[in-house]
């Protein structure tokens, strides 16, 4: 049996691709990676949440799953929608990184909490812009897009002095020395599914195919604190481009899930938990959205989304 992985370009993509293959491989699997271009590689000079569409990394991925020209797909798992089409399905989230932010610099200096030392930091995300507002009013913020390499040469040209970027990215491509401070998660709630690598395969793939790549690449652990997340999400109709987080943690058989949604202008913040028996982690992440839903999370939503 050989497994043909689908996979974005960037490096970042390849590194996950790498690392799927690497898995499998350890468990006697061979695979071959295929690249493919997506809209969201090719639209630059936009932010993502002005493209519009769903799916603008992964539509051209999964036309090829469906074709079955690959037999599945690798995403960052907090890239992925909380409602996939329906002839989709995700089968595995690896063992996941730390969650944190992070800024990178070459000025190791700088200090995000250090007022009296403004400076210019490079973020597109809504999720770091409306936590910034929040808590670092003083910080000026620069859109910044492009993958990691592309931002890192944006910061060198003087487009700005930082990138709030994710510890798991920065990490995975080899950045760790430009690190020059990790958030707090109590501040800067991830946004659902970051540090793991998702799965996609299209329902219809050969049954003996799924099971073999699941049981070599999933982390239950992993999984049952992303269901959870992804159940939130799912509910809110967060999506990635709306400062939505959620962040579920373990504790033997105990899952504890926080999450909530900020106003774009950091003023306003809805922030719920909830937890349970980790058998029941999709049911603790919905019962986390009804939380946030009577706390007033729709019509914040709704507005937000009127903003951007
Ligand atoms: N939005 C792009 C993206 N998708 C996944 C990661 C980092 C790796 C991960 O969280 O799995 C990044 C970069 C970033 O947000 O800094």
């Amino acid at each position: 049996m050989k497994i043909r992985i689908g996979t974005r370009g960037s490096k970042l993509a390849l590194w996950q691709a790498y690392h799927i293959s690497d898995l499998l491989s350890k468990g006697g699997i061979d695979s071959e990676i295929v690249t493919i271009e997506t809209k969201g590689d090719k639209i630059l000079d936009v932010t993502i949440s002005k493209i519009g569409s769903k799916g603008v990394f992964t539509e051209e991925i999964e036309e090829q799953l469906l074709s079955g020209q690959i037999d599945i797909a690798v995403h960052s798992a907090k890239d992925m929608q909380s409602e996939l089409p329906q002839d989709f399905e995700l089968i595995a989230f690896t063992t996941r990184e730390k969650v944190n932010d992070v800024i990178v610099s070459r000025n190791q200096s700088l200090s995000i909490e250090d007022e009296s030392k403004p400076f210019k930091l490079g973020t597109s995300s809504t999720r770091r812009l409306a936590t910034l507002k929040r808590h670092y009013p003083h910080i000026e913020t620069v859109p910044i897009r492009g993958n990691l390499q592309r931002r890192i040469s944006k910061m060198d040209e003087g487009q700005c002095d930082a990138l709030l970027l994710a510890y798991a990215g920065v990490h995975r491509m080899e950045y760790d020395d430009l690190i020059v401070e990790h958030l707090s998660l109590d501040k800067f709630i991830p946004p659902v599914g970051q540090g793991s690598v998702a799965i996609e395969v299209a329902k219809n793939l050969d049954a003996e195919k799924k099971a073999i790549v699941r049981k070599l690449t999933n982390d239950p652990d992993t999984e049952k604190r992303l269901l959870s997340e992804r159940a939130f999400l799912k509910k809110l109709q967060g999506g990635c481009s709306v400062p939505v987080f959620a962040l579920a943690n373990l504790d033997g058989n105990n899952l504890s899930i926080v999450g909530g949604v900020t106003s774009l202008d950091g003023q306003v913040q809805i922030k719920e938990n909830a937890s349970g028996n980790i058998e029941n982690a999709e049911s603790i992440g919905l019962e986390l959205a009804e939380k946030v839903i009577n706390a007033g999370g729709k019509e914040l939503l709704a507005e937000i989304k009127s903003q951007l």
